[in-house]
C-alpha cells in the first residue's frame, strides 16, 4: 500500500528529462513557493533528470522532517566533483550523515556552542570597532571591509593569527579557496556529479576539462586546510602561538592517538569555520547597509534608542544588548528579510518516507526553502517589507512569541548552523557599534540626486546584494573622536 502512495504534487515536467525546463535557473526559491501555494502542498515534488528533489516550504513541514525525523533527513547528497576531485571531503558541511561527521560536527561544537562562543565576543567587538574606522576612512570599499572584519575574526578564532590591514596572505588563500568550492559545488554544472564513474576518466581524455579544473581548485583548497595549520604548529614550535581553538585542540592530543589522523580531522574542522563564517556574515551585513538606505525611519528608530541608552560619549558593547531589543530585533529583521542562503545546504532522505499521505522516495534531495518560510504572509505580514518591530512586543520588548522565528536562515534539524551564535554576536555588535556612531546614507550623482539602490541580489548558495553605492559618515564630531580612540585603544 505505501508503494500506491502519490508522490507530493508539482509541475509535471517531461519524459526523461523531467522538471529540468521548469526550474528557473535563478532565485528558485521563489518558483517553488508559488508552485507550493498552487498546488497548495507544503512539499512538493521535482524530477531532475531522474533525480527526485522534495522541497519543503513550511516551517511545520520542516519541523516534521528534518527536526522530528532527523534520523532520515539529516544526510547530504553526494557531490563527486567537490568531495572526491577538488578533495574538499575534509569540510563536514559536505560530508555525508555518519560517524565522520559527527566526530567533527562534536569537535566544531566545543569552541561555538552559546557559551563557547561568549569567550569569542571581544574579538567581534575588536573587528566591529576596527570595521567603523576602515568605513570611516574608506567608505566606498564598504564590502571589502566588511568581508576584512569577517575573515579576521574566524582566523582569528580558529588559528589566533593576525590578519594583515590589505593583501593578507591568509585572506586571499582563503578567497582562492571559497572561489573554487564555489564553482565546484554549483548543482549541475558537472556531468560527474551525476554520472559519478566518469571521475576515473584521466584527464588527458577529450571532454575530460572537470579533471583539469578539479586539480587546479584542489590546490587553492588544500592551501586553505594546510597553511595556516602549519603556522600554528610553527608558532607552537617557537613557544608564540596564541590561544586559538586549533592550539586547545592539539593540546588535546595524547600520546597513544594517531596524530597525522587527528591533525588531518583538527585542520578540515578549522577550515569549516572559515568557509562557513566568512561570505555569510558578509551577506548579511552588506544586506543591512542595504535595509538602512532603503529604510531611513528604522535607522533614525535605532539610533534614537542607541542614543538613549548607549548616550554620545562611548561606543556600545555586548554589556547593552538586553537594554536594545531594538537592535536585536533589527539583527533579526536582516535575516529574515534577504536570507543569506534562502535555500540552505540540501539534505538528502536516506530510506522511503511518508508525510501526509505523500510517498517521498529514498535517495531524494530534500531541500528546505527557507526563504518561503521567512517570506510567510501568515507569519510574517507584508513580509517584503522591512519591520524589526515585527519581533517586538507593543511596548517595545522582544516577543518572546517570535523567538527564533528567523531560525530557517540557519538551515534545519541536526544540520543547523553550528556557528549561528557566532555570527548573531558578530552581526549584533557590527550593527549596533556602526548605527551608534555612523551615518548611512544614499550617496549624490553628479546632479545632486540620491543614487538608488537596485535592491537586487546574486542567485546560488549564499546571496549577496548586488553591487550598490553607500555613504558612511560620523554622526557627530564626538562620534569620530570615539571611533578614533577606540582604535588607539585596540592599537
Ligand atoms: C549569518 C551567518 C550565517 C548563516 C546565515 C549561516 C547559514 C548556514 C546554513 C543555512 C547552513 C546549512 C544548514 C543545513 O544544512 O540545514 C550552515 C551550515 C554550517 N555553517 Fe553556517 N551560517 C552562518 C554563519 C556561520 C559561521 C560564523 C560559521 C563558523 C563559525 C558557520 C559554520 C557552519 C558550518 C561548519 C556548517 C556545516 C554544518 C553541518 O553540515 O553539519 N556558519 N550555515
Amino acid at each position: 500500500t505505501r508503494r500506491k502512495r502519490p508522490l507530493p504534487p508539482g509541475p509535471k515536467g517531461l519524459p526523461l528529462l523531467g522538471n529540468i525546463y521548469d526550474v528557473p535557473k535563478s532565485r528558485e526559491w521563489l518558483a517553488y513557493q508559488r508552485w507550493s501555494q498552487q498546488y497548495d502542498s507544503d512539499v512538493i515534488y521535482l524530477n531532475l533528470a531522474g533525480t527526485p528533489v522534495v522541497v519543503v516550504n513550511t516551517i511545520d513541514a520542516a519541523y516534521e522532517l528534518f527536526e522530528r525525523r532527523s534520523a532520515l533527513y539529516s544526510d547530504r547528497p553526494k557531490m563527486t566533483m567537490l568531495n572526491d576531485l577538488v578533495g574538499c571531503d575534509w569540510h563536514f558541511v559536505f560530508m555525508g550523515y555518519g560517524n565522520r561527521w559527527r566526530e567533527r560536527r562534536r569537535v566544531f561544537h566545543q569552541y561555538f556552542h552559546p557559551s563557547a562562543a561568549l569567550q569569542h565576543r571581544p574579538r567581534a567587538l575588536r573587528g566591529a570597532r576596527v570595521l567603523l574606522s576602515r568605513l570611516l576612512d574608506a567608505p566606498d570599499d564598504f564590502m571589502g571591509h566588511l568581508r576584512h572584519m569577517a575573515g579576521s575574526l574566524i582566523i582569528g578564532v580558529a588559528y589566533g593569527l593576525d590578519v594583515q590591514p590589505k593583501d593578507d596572505p591568509y585572506v586571499a588563500t582563503a578567497e582562492r579557496a571559497l572561489h573554487a568550492m564555489a564553482m565546484a559545488g554549483n548543482a549541475g554544472s558537472f556531468l560527474v556529479d551525476s554520472i559519478p564513474w566518469l571521475k576515473h576518466v584521466p584527464a588527458w581524455f577529450p571532454g575530460a576539462d572537470f579533471k583539469r579544473k578539479a586539480t587546479e581548485w584542489r590546490k587553492s583548497t588544500t592551501a586553505m586546510v594546510e597553511v595556516p595549520f602549519k603556522a600554528v604548529k610553527n608558532a607552537i614550535a617557537d613557544g608564540m602561538a596564541p590561544p586559538s581553538m586549533v592550539l586547545s585542540l592539539l593540546g588535546t592530543l595524547e600520546e597513544e592517538d594517531d596524530s597525522t589522523h587527528m591533525e588531518k580531522l583538527f585542520s578540515g574542522v578549522a577550515a569549516a569555520a572559515y568557509t562557513g563564517g566568512s561570505d555569510t556574515t558578509v551577506s548579511a551585513l552588506g544586506s543591512f547597509f542595504l535595509a538602512m538606505l532603503l529604510h531611513p525611519d528604522v535607522q533614525r528608530k535605532a539610533q534614537a534608542e542607541l542614543d538613549g541608552v548607549v548616550g554620545n560619549d562611548r561606543l556600545p558593547d555586548f554589556s547593552d544588548e538586553q537594554s536594545l531589543p531594538y537592535i536585536t530585533a533589527l539583527v533579526q529583521e536582516v535575516l529574515r528579510w534577504r536570507p543569506v542562503t534562502p535555500l540552505a545546504v540540501p539534505h538528502r532522505l536516506v530510506s522511503e518516507d511518508e508525510y501526509r499521505g505523500y510517498r517521498l522516495p529514498a535517495g531524494a534531495i530534500v531541500v528546505g526553502n527557507g526563504w518561503a518560510m521567512l517570506h510567510d504572509e501568515n507569519r510574517f505580514p507584508h513580509a517584503d517589507e522591512f519591520i524589526p518591530e515585527r519581533f517586538l512586543t507593543p511596548d517595545g520588548q522582544l516577543n518572546t512569541d517570535m523567538k527564533d522565528a528567523e531560525l530557517p536562515a540557519f538551515g534545519f534539524g541536526r544540520r543547523i548552523c553550528p556557528g549561528r551564535y557566532l555570527a548573531c554576536s558578530s552581526l549584533w555588535i557590527s550593527i549596533a557599534s556602526i548605527l551608534s556612531s555612523l551615518e548611512i546614507y544614499k550617496p549624490l550623482d553628479d546632479q545632486g540626486n540620491p543614487i538608488e539602490p537596485s535592491g537586487d541580489y546574486t542567485t546560488g548558495l549564499v546571496t549577496y546584494p548586488l553591487p550598490f553605492k553607500c555613504g558612511f559618515k560620523p554622526r557627530s564630531k564626538a562620534a569620530e573622536d570615539l571611533i578614533h580612540a577606540a582604535v588607539i585603544q585596540l592599537d
